[in-house]
């Protein structure tokens, strides 16, 4: 007997589209399977203003193949010169979910983000005020701090404070990878959500550096060791309505990636939710991936859960490519290292 999972389609709280080649080659494989994501604004330049935020939306809708449905929330990139009154102003439009808080220098396309995060207390007070949630990224970037501590000094040093004197800022945690982060959404009573990716659930850091160094399995934060990874999977599959899936599908070209200075980025659209099946699966929690996936993000960002339903049907082990086209180039597909046996039925 085949077995089948029957969830309300997924959405991804947590997306990197890009632009040009790039974005026409990977929407669809998001919007094959999701039907909202929370795009990320790091495009080059990042999307600051309102009226770069509906431009993008309208290249993201361009882009979308016959067919499709899909709907894209738009995010700001917060400066330290992002003008409270235009946060606002895009809030009240619907244009804008969230608004996303980068330290300068922490990731990929970073450089306009935040250094003095008194500088930007007024945004965050009347993102407060108007309930509009700050998307995260929270790795301290001081050269001093190891690069697998920078979550946990994040926390400590950023995080905490800011919200301690932002009284109901409503905050994502993006993609979490230690289990201080987990115990940290679970200390708190309100106002607190966490996003968790595919890949954070599948790898630790021996995956990245054991054998030879995997570029494929980089990313920031970069995954670390076994014990966090158990601790992410452990919420992801609690039924918490605090975690919920933002996938981080980041993609970069291979011959940026496989590169003596190589990016950071999992691109995981294409099998993200045959991995997180199998994830479940084994923790004997199928019965918690539509909360996850589903009815949780809706939940935090006070948006209806899709009405549309989505398939899962487990049975002979599921083909995917290992690279999709990018012009002339490819992106490489996130290789969870396990065989996977659930298909999205069309
Ligand atoms: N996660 C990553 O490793 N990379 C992201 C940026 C980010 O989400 O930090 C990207 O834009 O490539
Ligand atoms: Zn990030
Ligand atoms: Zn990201």
């Amino acid at each position: 007997m085949t077995q089948t999972l029957k969830i309300k389609r997924p959405d991804d709280w947590h997306l990197h589209l890009r632009d040009d080649a790039m974005l026409a080659a990977v929407l669809p494989e998001t919007a094959r399977h999701f039907a909202r994501a929370i795009i990320m604004p790091n495009l080059v330049p990042p999307v600051v203003t309102g009226q770069q935020a509906a431009a993008y939306r309208d290249r993201i809708m361009a882009a979308l193949p016959d067919g499709m449905t899909f709907e894209p929330l738009m995010t700001l990139y917060l400066t330290e010169d992002t003008d409270p009154d235009d946060v606002a102003a895009v809030h009240a439009s619907g244009l804008v979910r969230a608004v996303k808080l980068y330290p300068a220098g922490a990731t990929t396309n970073s450089a306009s983000g935040v250094s003095d995060f008194d500088s930007v207390r007024p945004v965050l007070e009347r993102m407060a005020d108007i309930g509009l949630p700050l998307c995260v990224h929270g790795e301290v970037t001081s050269a001093d701090i190891d690069i697998f501590d920078r979550e946990a000094v994040f926390i400590d040093r950023i995080l905490d404070p800011i919200r301690r004197s932002t009284p109901g800022l409503r905050v994502v945690m993006e993609h979490i990878t230690t289990s201080g982060a987990v115990d940290y959404v679970l200390s708190s009573t309100a106002d607190l959500a966490a996003t968790i990716t595919t890949h954070h659930l599948v790898i630790n850091r021996n995956h990245i550096l054991v054998g030879g160094i995997k570029p494929h399995y980089y990313c920031l934060p970069v995954a670390k060791r076994e014990t966090h990874r158990l601790a992410l999977v452990k919420a992801a599959t609690s039924g918490d309505h605090r975690f919920f899936l933002g996938t981080d599908s980041a993609p970069h070209t291979d011959g940026l990636k496989e590169n003596a200075c190589g990016c950071a980025g999992c691109f995981t659209a294409t099998n993200t939710l045959s991995i997180l099946a199998e994830v479940f699966e084994r923790e004997q929690a199928l019965d918690k991936l539509e909360g996850f996936a589903s009815l949780f993000g809706p939940g935090f960002y006070r948006l209806p859960v899709n009405t549309a339903d989505l398939t899962l049907t487990k049975g002979a082990e599921v083909q995917y490519p290992d690279k999709i086209g990018v012009g002339t180039d490819t992106v490489t597909v996130f290789d969870p290292g396990f065989p996977l046996h659930w298909s999205v039925a069309d």
